[in-house]
């Protein structure tokens, strides 16, 4: 089994349980809070600048073209794309997307948005894609599930979030698990053990992240 099978395998629970928090249900039936959509957008406004960050890190880490262009897209996509579901979210919350940016990061999302940094920072290229991946990758499952389990339509409030997340085309994806399996195949055992680490860890904080925005989770002091 390739390495990146064998991470999905053991984050399979964790997979599982961000389509079944109540954040995920509550886009499913349409019945988020106002609130939590809006603390939804800030926070992600500003860990998706944290994302580019990382990625930019990581693209400085690349020896070819092929591998540089891995990260040039998924950048491009995150400035030019995922501005999308935030507006749709926005259009719902009947709140303008510029008002909600500039905000100072929760401590979930501070939290993830720093750990992604420092792995880039100080990690490998094969480190700074797995922490990396959970992101894409538990997005496309549970708007995949979203559209299975509800089949929205236009009239449905978040159809534009569903649709965009659920039916994103695979093949940056598909590229991604290949340079990861590509370089777990050359890493030393330490180095797959951190890489493991860190998917997990990422599963993990995008599940705290739909907690985040669903109880509208602020610093207590
Ligand atoms: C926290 C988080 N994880 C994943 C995505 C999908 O890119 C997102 N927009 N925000």
């Amino acid at each position: 089994m390739t390495f990146s099978n064998q991470l999905r395998e053991e984050a399979e629970e964790l997979f599982q349980a961000c389509y079944h928090h109540p954040f995920i249900k509550g886009i499913g039936k349409g019945d988020l809070k106002k609130e939590q959509l809006i603390h939804y957008v800030k926070q992600d406004y500003e860990y998706l600048n944290a994302m580019i960050r990382a990625r930019a890190l990581s693209m400085a880490k690349c020896d070819n073209r092929e591998d540089m262009e891995l990260f040039n897209s998924g950048i491009g996509f995150i400035l030019n794309s995922e501005i999308h579901p935030h507006h749709c979210f926005c259009r719902v919350a009947g709140v303008d997307y510029e008002e909600l940016q500039g905000y100072p990061l929760a401590p979930t999302a501070h939290h993830y948005a720093n750990y992604m940094e420092k792995v880039a920072h100080e990690g490998t290229l094969a480190e700074a894609i797995a922490v990396a991946l959970p992101c894409p990758w538990i997005y496309l499952y549970v708007g995949k599930r979203l559209i299975e389990e509800y089949n929205p339509d236009e009239s449905h409030p978040f159809y534009e979030w569903i649709t965009f997340y659920g039916s994103q085309e695979e093949p940056r994806m598909n590229r991604s698990l290949e340079k990861l399996d590509e370089l777990a195949e050359r890493a030393s055992e330490e180095e797959k053990q951190r890489m493991r680490e860190h998917f997990m860890a990422s599963c993990k904080l995008e599940y705290m992240f739909f907690d985040m925005a669903y109880k509208v989770e602020e610093w207590p002091v």
